[in-house]
C-alpha cells in the first residue's frame, strides 16, 4: 500500500470514529500516524521522482510573496498590473504553467511577487505541478491566497486544506512549547496553563506513537493535539497570509462590504485597477519590513534612497546594506531622530547589534 492510500485509510477511520472522551486518545494516535505519513510524503523526492520540491526560481529582493489560487482567479493579471513583468492571462484555466517572478517596488523595497500555476483540490497529495506550487508557497515570506469574489467561499477552505497538508500554518504563531529529547529519565510534562483542548494522557500517547520515551515537555499555551504534533514534527512553516478577493467589479456592494470586513482580507479588481495600491500597502505591512535612511556627516539624510531590511534587523544589517566591507571596519553608529533612539532629536551612539526601527535615520562611522 502506498503512503497516499495509508493516509486515506487513516482519514477514513478518523471520520468513522466518534469524537468523545473515550476515543480522544485513539484519535490522537491516528493523528500522530497521519502526520508522520504526510511528512514522508513531503520528503525530498529522489532525482528521478520529481514533484516534491518547488519551482526553481531564485529568491531575489527583500522578501518573497507567493500567489496561490484556483485557476483563472486573476493571479497573472495581478502580476502584470503590479510589476514590470508580463505574465500571460487568459479566460481558460491553467494558462500559467510555471512560476513567474516579478518585482514590486515600494518604499525602497524590492518585493518578489511569484505568479504560480492554478491549483485544484488534492494538489498537496498528487504529484507534479500542484505539489510544486504548494511546496513553493513554503518558501514565501507572505502568501496571497487569491480568490474569485464571484465564487463561493468554499474555495478558500479548500486552499487552506492544501496548504495545511504540506505543513504551512497560516496567520499562526509557533505553539509556545519547549520540547527536549533526552537519552534517559522518562517523560516529564510540565504546563504553565490549564489545558482545555488536549490532555496529558493524549500527549503521552502521541509521544509513545513517535517512540519518544525520554523527553522534557514544557507547555506554556493552551494548545490543541494537532499543535502538539506540529511541535514534534518541527518542520512546520508559520507564514502570514492575506486573502485577496479579485473581480469585485462583478459583485454587489453588499457582497463587497462583507468580504472587505473579514480578517486578513483585501478586495480588489485587477481588471479595473481597483484597490491595487492598498493591496501593496497591506503586503508591505504584513511583511513587517523596515526602511532606514542613511545620513553622511554634515549632510541631510538621504530620504530618496532608504535601505530596506527585515523586521528585527540590526545596525550590522544596515552596514551590509550599504557596502559589503563596512561591518568589518565599523567603529560606531549614530541613530538620529528615529523611534529607536531614546534621545531624539539628538543622536544615540549604537553598536552593531542595535536593532533598528522603521524610518530610523542612521550614520555609520568606520575605523
Ligand atoms: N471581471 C474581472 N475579470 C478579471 C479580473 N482580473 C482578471 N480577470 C479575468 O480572469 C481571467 C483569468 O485571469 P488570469 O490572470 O489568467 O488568471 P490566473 O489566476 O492567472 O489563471 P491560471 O494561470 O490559469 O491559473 C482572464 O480572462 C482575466 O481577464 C477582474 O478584476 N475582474
Ligand atoms: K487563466
Ligand atoms: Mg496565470
Amino acid at each position: 500500500m502506498g503512503i497516499v492510500e495509508k493516509i486515506k485509510e487513516i482519514e477514513e477511520e478518523m471520520a468513522r470514529t466518534q469524537k468523545n472522551k473515550a476515543t480522544e486518545y485513539h484519535l490522537g494516535l491516528l493523528k500522530a500516524k497521519l502526520a508522520r505519513y504526510r511528512a514522508q510524503l513531503l520528503e525530498p523526492p529522489t532525482k528521478s521522482g520529481g514533484g516534491g520540491s518547488g519551482f526553481d526560481v531564485q529568491k531575489s529582493g527583500d522578501a518573497r510573496v507567493a500567489l496561490i489560487g484556483f485557476p483563472s482567479v486573476g493571479k497573472s493579471t495581478l502580476l502584470s498590473k503590479c510589476t514590470h513583468t508580463q505574465s500571460e492571462a487568459a479566460a481558460y484555466e491553467f494558462t500559467t504553467l510555471t512560476a513567474i517572478p516579478g518585482v514590486i517596488e515600494y518604499q525602497g523595497a524590492r518585493i518578489q511577487l511569484l505568479d504560480l500555476p492554478g491549483i485544484v483540490e488534492g494538489a498537496s497529495q498528487g504529484r507534479g505541478r500542484g505539489r510544486q506550487v504548494v511546496s513553493t508557497a513554503k518558501t514565501a515570506d507572505l502568501i496571497l491566497i487569491m480568490l474569485d469574489a464571484t465564487k463561493s467561499d468554499e474555495q478558500r477552505r479548500l486552499l487552506e486544506i492544501e496548504l495545511d497538508a504540506v505543513g504551512i500554518r497560516l496567520n499562526k504563531t509557533r505553539p509556545d512549547v519547549v520540547f527536549k529529547r533526552k537519552t534517559t529519565g522518562g517523560i516529564t510534562i510540565n504546563t504553565t496553563v490549564k489545558l482545555t483542548k488536549t490532555d496529558e494522557k493524549t500527549i503521552r500517547t502521541i509521544l509513545a506513537g513517535y517512540k519518544l520515551h525520554n523527553c522534557d515537555v514544557m507547555i506554556r499555551e493552551d494548545i490543541t493535539t494537532d499543535e502538539f504534533i506540529d511541535v514534534l514534527i518541527g518542520t512546520r512553516k508559520y507564514i502570514p497570509c492575506l486573502y485577496v478577493y479579485n473581480k469585485i467589479d462583478a459583485i454587489s456592494l453588499e457582497q463587497l462590504d462583507k468580504l472587505a470586513h473579514e480578517p486578513h482580507s483585501v478586495v480588489i479588481s485587477c481588471e479595473m485597477g481597483l484597490n491595487l495600491d492598498y493591496l501593496i500597502e497591506r503586503i508591505w505591512a504584513e511583511l513587517g519590513l523596515v526602511k532606514v535612511y542613511t545620513k553622511k556627516r554634515g549632510a541631510h539624510p538621504d530620504l530618496d534612497d532608504p535601505i530596506c531590511l527585515r523586521k528585527g534587523a540590526t545596525i550590522e544589517g544596515v552596514c551590509n546594506g550599504i557596502h559589503r566591507s563596512l561591518a568589518a571596519n565599523f567603529r560606531y553608529g549614530l541613530v538620529w531622530y528615529g523611534k529607536s533612539s531614546k534621545f531624539a532629536p539628538h543622536a544615540q551612539k549604537v553598536g552593531l547589534s542595535h536593532q533598528v526601527q522603521d524610518e530610523d535615520v542612521v550614520s555609520i562611522f568606520t575605523k
